[in-house]
């Protein structure tokens, strides 16, 4: 008998790098793959590693946010009458099927973000974690009871918000789309998704997903599109909040619209974080663990510890051992097991990107090494968007590299002296999305990482991102948290009820 093929679009089986077209339509609602209107605006979308046309994102318009809307608001008026457990019942069937359909899964990611399959491959994973743990929570979710005087008493229910819109970035495309839903869901929720125009491939794969676990039409949708559609989504009168990830300057415009309607939003910006190295630490991990802070995913990692602030004595050491194994980092086909570094998002980023390096060495700053755009040997990679991961010396807190979040493979290392000095230069910053100190102390591990303001602190670790942990910014770095028990109250609220079981006083 013939193989069920694991993932329903053929386009989709046995992907290797420069042959995936995806033609089927990627919009979602109301239970099926929705073909859009109007394909006049209609965008290229790239494969980073070969600069090859993918597929074409063709933008929602007005009547079609609306309809993924009310398709969202008609199912969610059931799925929120489901129990905790009817609800957890359904989730973990869709853990179950993304974890078994993993490796196709993160092929896509792969074809359509450009990292490295075995990066891939851990999103994937912590996908289907986040259902799980978000299904684990459903039936856990409960109100309080209340005594009051004479008999009565007062409780309360946790109840959902309603159609909830998630707006992506292109970073982590599945991931995001897991971690914005499964907390939802679990509440009673309803989901439309909007992906990053430049990563629309992969929300599809989840909404199918759903709905052969069983979620009703209509309870997860994806539509496609930009800063237009985007903004139609946050202006909708039936939306309830908006959880954004993306830069602040979106942020910002995503805070002014959901304000006019009185959304909540969770707001999942960028950072420029810290990463503190002091001279007592273990080396060997601070090496490792700085690596991670700066070249996952190509450097385009939101809580990257871009910034690494090393203390003067371990200077050289620190140097010698960072550029040996930047140089090592293997680049190139990001579906081949041994690459380590995969290509940017896009041509245009990719510029940004050593425009950056370039501007850094104008402004004094010494390339240790990288910081090229590289060419693999593979003919079929040679207009792929690869940079060498760049490590940059003779850093100073007044430069662009310093300050601004580049989003490549790019560390700037700083030296500093004392621990007051570090947490000073630290957290003169606008962002505060996350940070790390290295040390064999544990006063000054716990010190330093209750005076560092971000949202996260790593104590000799780095880019550690279980979905059991809370994750999210402080200042600039945006609001509200995913991942973690606290983010049920980013998707739900609190409705007290009063019960009167004598009489109502006669004051007038
Ligand atoms: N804190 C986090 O969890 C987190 C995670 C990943 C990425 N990021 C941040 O995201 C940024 C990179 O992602 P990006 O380039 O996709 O960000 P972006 O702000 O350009 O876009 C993010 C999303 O917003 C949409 N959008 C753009 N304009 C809009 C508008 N006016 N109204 C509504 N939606 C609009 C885009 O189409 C996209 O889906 C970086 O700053 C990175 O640090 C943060
Ligand atoms: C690297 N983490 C911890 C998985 C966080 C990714 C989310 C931000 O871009």
């Amino acid at each position: 008998m013939a193989q069920k093929p694991l993932l329903s679009l053929p386009e989709f089986q046995n992907v290797s790098t420069g042959t995936l077209v995806v033609k089927e339509p990627l919009n979602f609602w109301g239970g099926a793959r929705v073909k859009p209107k109007d394909t006049k605006n209609s965008e290229p979308v790239y494969e980073p590693a070969t600069g090859r046309v993918l597929c074409d994102m063709i933008p929602c318009g007005e009547e079609e946010v609306d309809a993924a809307i009310k398709s969202a608001h008609s199912a969610y008026l059931k799925w929120s009458k489901l129990s905790g457990m009817e609800r957890a019942r359904i989730m973990l069937e869709a853990a179950r099927i993304i974890r078994e359909r993993r490796d196709e899964i993160a092929r896509a990611e792969v074809a359509n973000n450009g990292k490295s399959i075995t990066e891939a491959q851990v999103d994937i994973d912590v996908s289907w974690q986040t259902i799980e743990y978000y299904a684990g929570i459903a039936p856990t979710l409960s109100g309080q009871h209340i005594q009051l005087p004479g008999g009565s008493f007062a409780y309360t229910r946790r109840e959902p918000l309603g159609v909830c819109v998630g707006i992506g970035a292109w970073n982590y495309p599945f991931q995001i789309a897991c971690w914005k839903s499964a907390p939802a869901m679990a509440c009673g929720n309803a989901i439309v998704f909007k992906p990053s125009p430049m990563t629309p491939v992969t929300a599809v794969i989840l909404a199918e997903i759903y709905k052969e676990a069983g979620v009703p039409d209509g309870l997860f949708n994806v539509v496609q599109g930009g800063a237009e559609t985007g903004g139609l989504l946050c202006h909708h009168p039936m939306v309830a909040k908006v959880s954004f990830t993306g830069s602040v300057p979106t942020g910002k415009k995503v805070m002014e619209m959901a304000a006019k309607g009185v959304k909540q939003v969770t707001l999942e910006l960028g950072g420029k974080s810290p990463l503190i190295i002091f001279k007592d630490c273990e080396l060997e991990n601070a090496i490792k663990g700085a690596l991670m802070a700066n070249f996952l995913t190509q450097g385009e990692v939101c809580c990257n510890g871009t910034r690494v602030f090393v203390q003067r004595e371990i200077m050289p050491q620190f140097l010698e051992a960072v550029v040996k194994r930047t140089k090592a980092i293997a680049v190139g086909d990001p579906l081949c097991e041994g690459t380590r570094m995969g290509a940017l998002i896009s041509k245009p980023h990719m510029e940004k990107v050593l425009g950056f390096i370039k501007q850094a060495k104008e402004q004094g700053a010494k390339v240790l090494c990288g910081g090229e755009q590289f060419v693999p040997s593979d003919p079929k990679l040679k207009d792929g968007y690869f940079v060498s991961p760049c490590v940059l010396d003779n850093c100073r807190d007044d430069m662009t590299c310093v300050k601004e979040e580049i989003f490549g493979p790019v560390m700037s290392v700083l030296p500093f002296d004392t621990e007051e000095e570090v947490l000073q230069r630290a957290n003169n910053t606008t962002f505060g999305l996350a940070s790390g100190v290295f040390t064999r102390d544990i006063a000054r591990a716990h010190r330093v990482a209750e005076n560092l303001q971000a949202g996260t602190c790593y104590i000799n670790n780095y880019n550690v991102g279980p979905v059991e942990v809370p994750f999210g910014g402080y200042k600039m770095s945006g609001f509200g948290r995913e991942n973690g028990q606290v983010t049920i109250e980013y998707y739900s609220q609190l409705k007290t009820v009063v019960v009167e079981m004598g009489d109502v006083e006669d004051y007038f």
